[in-house]
């Protein structure tokens, strides 16, 4: 079929949206109608070159929700018009991870998501004028059809609202499952959040609903303090763009920080900072910037003896992590999180039920609305104030 999708021909030119010939979905694999996608910061991540995994020209984007336009052989769990969230992270329960009961990593089709195709024949279903245009994260929802594995696609209940739950594929899952099933915070913890964008902000929720004591926010936007010091309910202000919607209610505290740390309004290590302020360091702090050196901070504020970080963000190619083994030795513990730990294909329906009955934010996380055709100008707002998730609408 012909279709519109935002190409990525070269690492940071701007996407060009284009007619695409998406193939038919072969055996094992769905079709679907991408009806809304946000971006997050890891397509921006690939985007700039950085990542050693990408590769051009591709069709980004992996942050969606859809409607299952036809299945290929052999695909037993949806069928045509179902409500679906395309899961980068897939669930085949079949393969030894999957089995583990260890991980939420699969690895029934990561290899050839990781080099832009499809499993059945290592190619494409996306072409330009007979050009071969790669997949991404095996998801590729900066179109409006898109080809998937069906080990890669969560069927969820159809009376939820495709435009809000589409940041259920990635941002607001990672936080909070980085807090609920990679770090198991206890009530009373007390928690560091590095970084107050979409991932920091979940990570704050999933530790106010788990009990955390104090939830400290890091950030070295002050605007963002700003914000928070303003009575509650407060309001983002935005620009003065017109397409920018301001939402209400979206300030950290609403998401559950209790103080924040600015590192630039500090002479000493921030990481010094935080165990003055703490009696010897967190019990649990998060990274969810990419920062290596933010990485090593967020290690080095954990107690002495139990304290735990776990790695969210995504740092570039060559970029390593270090800090003094000692720091291992005497107790604490370095952990990462893809997708928060969550089994997508089981619990994204699961965290959208959630949603439905009001025990989980993803409306609060929405600050931008626009068009497929804005998609540049959507990435040019998230390096912008006020920014958290930009949703696309994809038909119009
Ligand atoms: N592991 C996983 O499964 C997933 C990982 N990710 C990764 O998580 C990270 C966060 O994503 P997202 O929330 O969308 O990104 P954002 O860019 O929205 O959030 C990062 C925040 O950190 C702030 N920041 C930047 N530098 C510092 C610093 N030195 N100290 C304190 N704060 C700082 C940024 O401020 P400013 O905007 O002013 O720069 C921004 O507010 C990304 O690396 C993304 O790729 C995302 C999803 C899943
Ligand atoms: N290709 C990248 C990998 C970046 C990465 O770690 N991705 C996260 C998800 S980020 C979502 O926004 C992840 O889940 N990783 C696990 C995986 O199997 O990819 C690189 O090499 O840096
Ligand atoms: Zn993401
Ligand atoms: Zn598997």
């Amino acid at each position: 079929m012909a279709t519109q999708a935002a190409i990525a021909w070269e690492a940071n030119k701007p996407l060009s949206i284009e007619d695409v010939q998406v193939a038919p979905p072969q055996a094992g694999e769905v079709r679907i109608q991408i009806l809304f996608t946000a971006l997050c910061h890891t397509d921006a991540y690939t985007w700039s070159g950085k990542d050693p995994e990408g590769l051009f020209p591709c069709i980004l984007g992996h942050e969606a929700a859809g409607i299952v336009e036809s299945v290929g052989k052999g695909v037993t769990e949806v069928k045509p018009g179902d409500h679906v969230i395309p899961c980068y992270q897939a669930e085949c329960r079949e393969c030894k991870f999957c089995k583990s009961g260890k991980t939420n990593l699969c690895g029934k089709v990561r290899a050839a998501t990781g080099v832009g195709v499809m499993m059945t024949d290592r190619k494409s279903r996306f072409s330009v004028n007979g050009t071969p245009i790669y997949h991404f994260m095996g998801t590729s929802t900066f179109s409006q059809y898109t080809v998937v594995h069906d080990v890669s696609v969560a069927k969820i209940d159809l009376n939820a609202p495709l435009e809000k739950v589409c940041l259920l594929g990635c941002g607001v899952p990672t936080g909070l499952g980085a807090v609920w099933n990679t770090a198991k915070v206890e009530p009373g913890s007390i928690v560091a959040v590095f970084g107050l964008g979409t991932v920091g902000l979940a990570v704050a929720e999933g530790a106010k609903s788990a009990g955390a004591s104090r939830i400290i926010g890091v950030d070295i936007d002050s605007n963002k303090f700003d914000i928070v010091e303003r009575a509650f309910p407060s309001v983002f202000l935005l620009t003065s763009d017109k397409d920018v919607c301001l939402a209400d209610n979206v300030s950290a505290k609403n998401f559950g920080v209790t103080e924040f740390v600015n590192p630039k309004d500090h002479d000493k290590p921030i990481q010094q900072v935080i165990v003055d302020l703490t009696d010897g360091g967190v019990d649990y702090s998060f990274e969810c910037i990419g920062n290596v050196s933010v990485m090593r901070a967020a290690l080095e504020c954990c107690h002495k003896g139990w304290g735990t970080s776990v790695i969210v963000g995504v740092a570039a190619s060559g970029q390593e992590i270090s800090t003094r083994p000692f720091q291992l030795v005497t107790g604490r513990v370095w952990k990462g999180t893809a997708f928060g730990g969550f089994k997508s294909r089981s619990q994204v329906p699961w965290l959208v039920e959630k949603y439905m009955k009001k025990e989980i934010k993803v409306d609060e996380y929405i600050t931008h609305n626009l068009t497929l055709a804005e998609i540049n100008k959507a990435f040019d707002l998230m390096h912008e104030r006020g920014c958290l998730r930009c949703v696309l609408k994809m038909h119009t």
